[in-house]
C-alpha cells in the first residue's frame, strides 16, 4: 500500500528533516510513527499526502508515485486519504455539519448522502448532537473528535493522524485509539505519529521509531502467545 525509498527531506540547506528513509506498510497495517520532538513525524506524514514532496527518493502510496507526481492529480490521492491534523483546520464559520459533509460535497456527493454519511461519521465519535454548533463552541477534545469524522467520513483507505489524541485526557485518548482501531479492522490502513510512549505501549501495534530525520527503528506488532 505504501513504500518509501531512500526518502529525504530538506527544507533548506540547514535542515536536514529526513535521512534516507525506506520503509513498507500492506494494506490494512496499524502503525505507530514516534520519536522526539523535531525526528521527523509532521514531514513524513506531509510527505504521504502530498503536502510537501520529498527532496530525494520515492513515495508509492496507494497506486501513485508522490516524488513524481503532477499537481493535478493531487485530489485523486486524497480522496483515498483521510488525514487529522494536529491543529484540527476546522473551519470557525461554519458548523460541525458543514465541517464535516464539506468533503462529500467537493466530491459531488448527492445532499441525502451527505446528510446520511456525515451523521454516521458525527455518531462514530459521539458528537451527533453537536451537529449545528460552531467549533469554537465545543471543548479542545470535541474539536479533535470532529476533525477525526471529518477525516473519515469518506471511507478512506488510508488514515493519517498526527498527535490525534495530544489534546484529550486519558479516557478520551483511549477511546479515540479504540475507534481507530475499529476503523483498522473494517480494512483502512491507519498511521499515527504520537510521542505518547504509554498509549503505544498499551495499542500492540507496529512502531517505527524516527530520530534526527532517521529510522532509529520498526518494531513488529508483538504477536500473542499461544500456549497449548
Ligand atoms: N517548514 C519548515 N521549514 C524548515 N524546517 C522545517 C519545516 N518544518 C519542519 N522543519 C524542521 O524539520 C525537522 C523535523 O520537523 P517535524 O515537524 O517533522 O518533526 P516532528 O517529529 O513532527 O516534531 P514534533 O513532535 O515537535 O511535532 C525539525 O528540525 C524542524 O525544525
Amino acid at each position: 500500500m505504501i513504500t518509501l525509498t531512500h526518502v529525504g527531506k530538506q527544507y533548506d540547506r540547514i535542515h536536514t528533516a529526513l535521512a534516507d528513509v525506506s520503509f513498507g506498510i500492506e494494506a490494512g497495517e496499524f502503525v505507530f510513527l514516534t520519536g522526539p520532538s523535531g525526528a521527523g513525524k509532521s514531514t513524513l506524514l506531509k510527505l504521504l499526502f502530498r503536502e510537501q514532496v520529498p527532496s530525494s527518493g520515492e513515495i508509492q502510496m496507494a497506486g501513485h508515485r508522490l516524488a513524481s507526481m503532477p499537481e493535478k492529480e493531487i485530489p485523486l490521492l486524497r480522496r483515498k486519504l483521510g488525514v487529522v491534523f494536529q491543529d484540527f483546520k476546522l473551519i470557525r464559520s461554519r458548523t460541525i455539519f458543514e465541517n464535516v459533509a464539506f468533503v462529500l460535497k467537493v466530491l459531488g456527493v448527492s445532499a441525502a448522502e451527505q446528510k446520511q454519511r456525515t451523521f454516521r461519521a458525527l455518531k462514530m465519535v459521539g458528537l451527533q448532537h453537536k451537529l449545528s454548533s460552531y467549533p469554537l463552541q465545543l471543548s479542545g477534545g470535541e474539536q479533535q473528535r470532529v476533525a477525526i469524522a471529518r477525516a473519515l467520513v469518506n471511507d478512506p483507505l488510508v488514515l493519517l493522524a498526527d498527535e490525534p489524541t495530544g489534546n484529550l485526557d486519558p479516557d478520551l485518548a483511549q477511546e479515540i485509539m479504540a475507534l481507530f482501531e475499529r476503523i483498522n479492522g473494517q480494512g483502512t490502513t491507519v498511521i499515527v505519529a504520537t510521542h505518547d510512549r504509554s498509549l503505544i505501549q498499551r495499542m500492540k501495534k507496529r512502531v517505527i521509531g524516527l530520530d534526527h530525520g532517521r529510522i532509529a527503528f520498526d518494531q513488529p506488532a508483538p504477536t500473542s502467545l499461544v500456549t497449548v
